[in-house]
Order: structure tokens, then sequence, then C-alpha cells
């Protein structure tokens, strides 16, 4: 089989991971007999430098005419005095979900064997594991809902966001969510805030009526506030976690770092046609950029969701999580999962590529 892919590799580590992700799908190439043809974009930051813009043209052409997109991350300080929807992440990344109408955002999380004692999670609650994929929408909410934006002078100056949903777009995206149930551990936790918002009542109301066709799946409704400390008092009890945009956003933070880290957090992005962005939940890390040292893991676990979601190779993709799953337990490790004492044996992002990438040929 032979499919083509778009990769926007993006700024700060994104271009970094995006070779370790690279190295991967050469090596399932080559196990599987796949051909993947790959046209490499500017995206965010560098486009801006580039090109004049964070979302030139071609690059949105180059994706229109791809199998998915493969995406690094976007942003960065060098951007942000530029104006808002100039800015990489409102200028680029924003549209492009909305271009492709890829609302449905999948962030599976689950604490890896090797990894239980550098959660920051209790040891007691650490050793019972969890696995939990947050649903989130993408395309819609305080995000997407207009007016947006600011008013007035001086003192009397104001600015507003629109929070919004329509019953369509919170029953298109449960549905997914008790679909995704249905294949795990039969349960959703569906996230609102409906003691406050009026988007959260209907959240709900819709919620329950999407959940009548799936009687075998269990609903149970929690507010924001309460579901960010129950993930860190009993993370083992979630199984799917029902989101909106801008709460899915906050909470999958949060389950990376129950993981152990940002840097493990994969994502798909997807429409109702199969096709998909897949990107690391994390951003661009300026903090880090530079030094080869970021986690590459959640680039190359965003190429094993592409290979599931939209180029149907699901034995490809899970020989990727078995291979990120062998060098998590052997302690193969980036220095943030790392404490300071221990870092000396911290692998680089390309060390951590290279390893994956021969798991993948050898066949764990
Ligand atoms: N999808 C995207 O393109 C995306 C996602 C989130 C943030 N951003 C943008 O990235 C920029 C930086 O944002 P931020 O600092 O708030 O969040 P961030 O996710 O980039 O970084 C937060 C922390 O997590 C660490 N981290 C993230 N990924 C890591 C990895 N792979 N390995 C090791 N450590 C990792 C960083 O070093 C940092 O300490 C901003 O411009 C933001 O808007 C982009
Ligand atoms: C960069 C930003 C627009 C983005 C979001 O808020 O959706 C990011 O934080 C994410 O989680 O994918
Ligand atoms: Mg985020």
């Amino acid at each position: 089989m032979s499919y083509q892919v778009a990769v926007l590799a993006g700024d700060g580590i994104g271009p970094e991971v995006m070779v370790e992700a690279r190295k991967v799908l050469t090596a399932v190439e080559q196990r599987f007999g796949l051909e993947i043809n790959y046209s490499e974009y500017d995206v965010g930051g560098a486009a801006i430098d580039n090109q004049g813009c964070p979302l030139p043209e071609s690059t949105l052409k180059g994706c229109e005419a791809a199998d998915a997109i493969l995406f690094g991350s976007v942003g960065g300080p060098k951007w942000t005095h530029l104006p808002p929807d100039e800015q990489p992440e409102r200028g680029a990344l924003l549209p492009l979900r909305g271009h492709f109408e890829l609302f449905c955002n999948l962030r599976p999380a689950k604490l890896h064997a090797g990894l239980e004692g550098l959660s920051p999670l209790r040891a007691d609650i650490s050793s019972q594991g969890f696995d939990v994929v947050c649903v989130r929408e993408l395309t819609g909410g305080i995000y997407f809902g207009k007016p947006k934006g600011r008013q007035g002078e001086g003192e009397a100056e104001e600015a507003f966001d629109t929070m919004r949903y329509s019953r369509q777009e919170i029953r298109r995206i449960a549905k997914i969510a008790f679909e995704t149930a249905q294949g795990r551990r039969k349960k959703v936790t569906s996230i609102d805030k409906a003691n406050v918002l009026a988007c959260s009542v209907l959240w709900r109301e819709v919620v329950e009526e999407v959940a009548k066709d799936y009687p075998d799946v269990e609903l149970e409704h929690m507010y924001i506030d309460n579901a960010t400390m129950q993930l860190l008092r009993r993370p083992f009890d979630f199984d799917v976690v029902l989101c909106s945009n801008l709460f899915g956003d906050i909470l999958s933070d949060e389950i990376a770092m129950l993981t152990g880290s940002m840097g493990l957090l994969s994502s798909a992005s997807v429409n109702g046609s199969g096709f998909g962005l897949f990107e690391p939940a994390g951003g661009s890390a300026p903090d880090i950029a530079g030094q080869g040292i970021a986690n590459p893991v959640a680039q190359i676990l965003s190429a094993a969701l592409m290979l599931r979601f939209s180029l149907q190779q699901e034995e490809a993709a899970s020989a990727i999580e078995r291979a990120v799953g062998k060098a998590l337990a052997e302690g193969y490790l980036t220095g943030e999962l790392l404490a300071a004492d221990q870092r000396h044996n911290a692998k680089s992002t390309s060390q951590m590529g290279d390893f994956i990438a021969q798991a993948v040929r050898e066949g764990v």
C-alpha cells in the first residue's frame, strides 16, 4: 500500500521529535512493506519566518492532497508580539482544525510499565496503574464561538469570548465517546460545568440522550473542578473522559503528567471521513528546544495513531506502541522522566528514536 503524508514539523521541539517519528515510520515501512511518501510544509512560526504567514496556501493545499497530516507543534516567544490572529496557534493550528472539521480529538494515556515510580501520583495509587482516553470536542465551544474580541478604550476596554455549542456538535462527539468506551471498559465520564454554564446544561442533556443508544456503557457526569481532583485521587476509575474543547485542553495536560510527562501524550484529531491531523498534545517546549533532550514518544505515538485511524494500518500502529512500551519498560528514558540525581542516565531525543525504530524492526 502507498500513502501520502503531509509533514508539518513547525516550531521549537517540533522538528526535533519529527525526525524521530520519521525514523520509526521508516522502520514500519520496511517491516510491513508499506510505502509512505512525505511532503514537508512550513507551518506556524517557521512559516511566518519563511513565507510571512502562519498557514501558507501551499501548506493548506499540500494537506488537502494528503491522506493524513503529521504535525509537530507551533508557537513560542518569538511570535507572541504579533496580533493574536497572526500568531502560530491561532493563525495555523486552529484554522487547520476548523478547515478539515477535525471535531474529534482523542488523547489516549496510560501509565506505562516501568514508569510507575516516576508518576507524580502517590505510590499506592500509581501501583494500580490507569488507562484513560480523553475524547475532546475540537472545533467548537469557546475556541471558535463568535463574537470574540475587544472593544472600548482605556479603563472602559473589555475583551470577550463566546462559548457556544449546538446539539449536533455535542451529539457527534458524544457518540464517539460511547463507541470508544464500547471497545474498552464501557464507562464514560462526561465533564462539564452544568452548575454554571448554559453550554454545559445542553451538553449534559444531549449526552444523556445519546447514552440511551448505548445501554451497555455506564455514564457519569462530573463537574470540571471535581474532575481535576478525582483524576489525581483515583485515576484508575476513569475510562473514557468526554470533554468540551476548553475542558479537554486542560484535563489532557493533567492526564499527560499523571503518566509521567507531557512528552508522552499523543493525539489524533479526526473528522467523520477518517482524515486526520496527528500531533503530540504538548507544545513547542521553548524551554528545552534545540538541546536534543525532548521526549519524542508523544510524536512517535501520534504517528502510530495516524497509521491506525487514517491509514488503516492497525498492525503497524500496535507494533510502534509495543516498541515504545519496550523502551519505557527497559528504563530507556529522556531526562524529564528522571529524578535530578538520575539524569546522567538520560537518553537523548535521537537515542530514543533509534531504540524504538530498532524495536519495531526486530518486532517486539
Ligand atoms: N499543538 C501545538 O502545536 C501546541 C500545543 C500546546 C502548546 N503549544 C504552544 O507551545 C508553546 C509553549 O507552550 P507551553 O510552554 O505552555 O507548553 P509546552 O507543552 O510546550 O511545554 C510545557 C512543559 O512541558 C515540557 N514538555 C512538553 N513537551 C515535552 C517533550 N516532548 N519532552 C519533554 N518535555 C516536554 C516543556 O519542556 C515545558 O516544561 C506556546 O506557544 C503554546 O501555545 C502548541
Ligand atoms: C496550542 C493550542 C491552541 C492547543 C489547544 O489549546 O487546543 C494546544 O494546547 C493543544 O492542547 O492542542
Ligand atoms: Mg493544550
